[in-house]
């Protein structure tokens, strides 16, 4: 496995990859790898000739100092991991490679940004657009490996690329969870073991909620239902509890037949901060 730090290095990897007529996967993370993120390597693997994966902690899409200082780094281990599970190049630039200069760039994604992570951490989908758009850039990758866990994110990265016509397929890939049914995540490595043990009352929430909804329960009691299923492990502080439709991402009022509804969550956890969905 190549192991690039500079922009100049990857590209030309990506161009000879490109001239050989190779197809190429990128999968972006910030690393603290987990199993969620090893089989978007591996589903690229198995569609791609090269895949690439960045590791690269965007301080551009935190809203909050704190979440970035102390978000996990693993360079060595993710090393490994990656080459363990079939990626053929990484990319790991540090911030000035990747931002020589202080960006001004401004995404407006509508109404789309407006609800859930949009809403509640300011600025967040600015700075994953314009980092995935320069990754895009800088990979020019056949397909772009996703995971649904992050589904809003999901939404966004497939408008910027009609948007912006980037000419590559969005592969979206399911949530990974632990035995328990907590979403893996790299942000669990910083829960205490009194906090570790409440956190699948999120998953579990979900599921209850899901059920509800299927048996046509209005979307506000359902909501509410699960804020206070919530609030009732003094451990947890609920940040929102969406029921949306799973396209448009708006709240829904009521259901409509024929289109999927979405239930996003977040929560602090003992000073962690936590996300989940599920499709109903
Ligand atoms: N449990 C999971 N299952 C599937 N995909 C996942 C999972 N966790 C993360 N991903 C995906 O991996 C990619 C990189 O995510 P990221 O590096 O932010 O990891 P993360 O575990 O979501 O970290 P955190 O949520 O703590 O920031 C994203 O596309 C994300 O949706
Ligand atoms: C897509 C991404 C790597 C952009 O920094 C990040 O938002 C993530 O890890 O989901
Ligand atoms: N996994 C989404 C990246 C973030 O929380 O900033």
């Amino acid at each position: 496995m190549h192991v690039f730090t500079t922009a100049a290095a990857l590209q030309s990897f990506v161009e000879a990859s490109r001239r050989a007529g190779r197809r190429l996967g990128l999968v972006p993370t910030m690393g603290a790898l987990h199993d969620g993120h090893l089989q978007l390597v591996q589903a690229a693997a198995a569609d791609c000739d090269d895949v690439v994966a960045s590791i690269f902690v965007n301080p551009t899409q935190f809203n909050n100092p704190e979440d970035l200082r102390l978000y996990p780094r693993l360079p060595e281990q993710d090393t490994a991991l990656l080459a363990g599970a079939g990626c053929t190049a990484l990319f790991m630039p540090g911030v000035e490679e990747m931002y020589p200069q202080p960006t001004v760039l401004h995404f407006d994604f509508g109404p789309l940004e407006r609800v859930m992570e949009g809403a509640h951490r300011p600025g967040h989908f600015n700075g994953v657009a314009t980092v995935v758009s320069k990754l895009f850039h800088m990979a020019r990758p056949h397909r772009a490996y996703f995971g649904q866990k992050d589904f809003q994110q999901v939404a966004i990265v497939r408008q910027l690329i009609a948007d912006l016509s980037f000419d590559l397929e969005l592969v979206v890939a399911p949530t990974i969870r632990e035995a328990d049914g907590l979403a893996m995540s790299s942000r669990n490595r910083r829960l205490s073991p009194e906090a570790r043990a409440v956190a699948p009352l999120l998953h579990q929430v979900l599921e209850q909620a899901a059920s509800q909804v299927r048996q046509g329960l209005a979307p506000t009691q359902v909501q509410a239902g699960a804020l206070a299923a919530l609030a009732q492990e003094r451990q947890f502080t609920p940040e929102y509890f969406e029921v949306a439709d799973a396209q448009t991402l708006q709240p829904l009022a009521h259901y409509e037949a024929g289109r999927s509804v979405v239930l996003c969550v977040a929560a602090h956890l003992g000073g962690v901060r936590l996300i989940d969905n599920i499709v109903v």
